[in-house]
């Protein structure tokens, strides 16, 4: 998918909406467990009832891998799943990916040869020649960490150099000579606030994926005030805020209800770009 495709979802489902699919069997709900897969039985569930709300899905890796082969068969049905039913989603892995080239080409032939994935999330700290296998595709996407949602973003990606350049600006400023804005974005923390404005600096164009708003607590309009672009630049991801507030058998009922919900103040926000037009 390219960007022009992302941006026409957006505006014609008035949605940036990710809902992430952090799918944790210690807390779906129980009459799940005796399904055959529960994890892909919940997942399609979820993917039902909030497809026409959002227009990408998270799968996070490590609630698949936790649960060796059995969870891998889950992510790969519901990655196929998604992609034989609801063709416009934009799907990310987010695998948190990078290591020295010739493995980087294996996690890069994984997603996106054996699972055809539209992106997947790398990790920037080994450098260029980590990254670059990842770019060799065509309209597939890097999601590169650059200010991350969590606490410990202070340890290394908020600190200065000699010259006053926080790690995550250089981030953002030396991948540009990597890719641009139609084979790259960038993990911003949802958390960051009035970081956003920088971001803007450095990298008015791309997209950013922002995880962070329901259960971390990070402010939508904040991240709208100070993110938002011409043509939105923005893939707001909420994962327990949405797919478990509800641990009954009206699970997925209530999970659209909090979908809705995001997907409303999406729109709001949104009128400025789509009047802007
Ligand atoms: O790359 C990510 O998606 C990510 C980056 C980041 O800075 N913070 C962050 O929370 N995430 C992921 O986004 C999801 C957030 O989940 P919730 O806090 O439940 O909405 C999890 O899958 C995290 O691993």
């Amino acid at each position: 998918m390219d960007k022009q495709q992302l941006f026409e979802n957006i505006k014609r489902k008035k949605s940036f909406l990710c809902v992430g699919l952090d799918t944790d069997i210690k807390k779906i709900p129980e009459h799940l467990l005796k399904e055959e897969d529960p994890i892909f039985a919940f997942n399609k569930a979820i993917i039902d009832a909030t497809a026409d709300l959002c227009i990408a899905y998270k799968p996070n890796l490590a609630f698949y891998e936790s649960m060796g082969v059995k969870g891998w068969i889950a992510f790969e049905k519901t990655v196929k799943y998604i992609k034989d039913n609801y063709p416009d989603q934009f799907i990310i892995a987010d695998a948190k990916r990078g290591d020295i080239g010739n493995t980087s080409a294996m996690y890069a032939r994984t997603f996106f040869e054996e699972l055809d994935i539209d992106s997947v999330t790398v990790a920037p700290y080994m450098g260029e020649d980590s990254v670059t296998p990842f770019l060799t595709y065509d309209n597939k996407w890097v999601i590169l960490l650059a200010l991350t949602s969590n606490k410990g973003s202070h340890d290394f990606q908020l600190t200065e150099d000699a010259n006053g350049e926080r790690l995550f600006e250089k981030v953002l400023r030396k991948s540009q000579e990597w890719a641009n804005d139609d084979r790259m974005m960038y993990v911003v923390g949802a958390t960051q606030g009035r970081a956003f404005e920088d971001i803007r600096k450095i990298v008015p164009d791309h997209f950013l994926l922002v995880p962070g708003i329901g259960a971390q607590g990070g402010s939508l309009e904040e991240v709208c005030k100070y993110g938002m672009n011409s043509t939105c630049g923005l893939i707001v991801n909420s994962s327990r805020g949405i797919i478990y507030v509800d641990k009954t058998e009206k699970f997925a009922e209530a999970a659209r209800t909090a979908a809705q919900e995001v997907q409303a103040q999406m729109a709001e926000q949104l009128k400025r770009v789509i009047n802007n037009q």
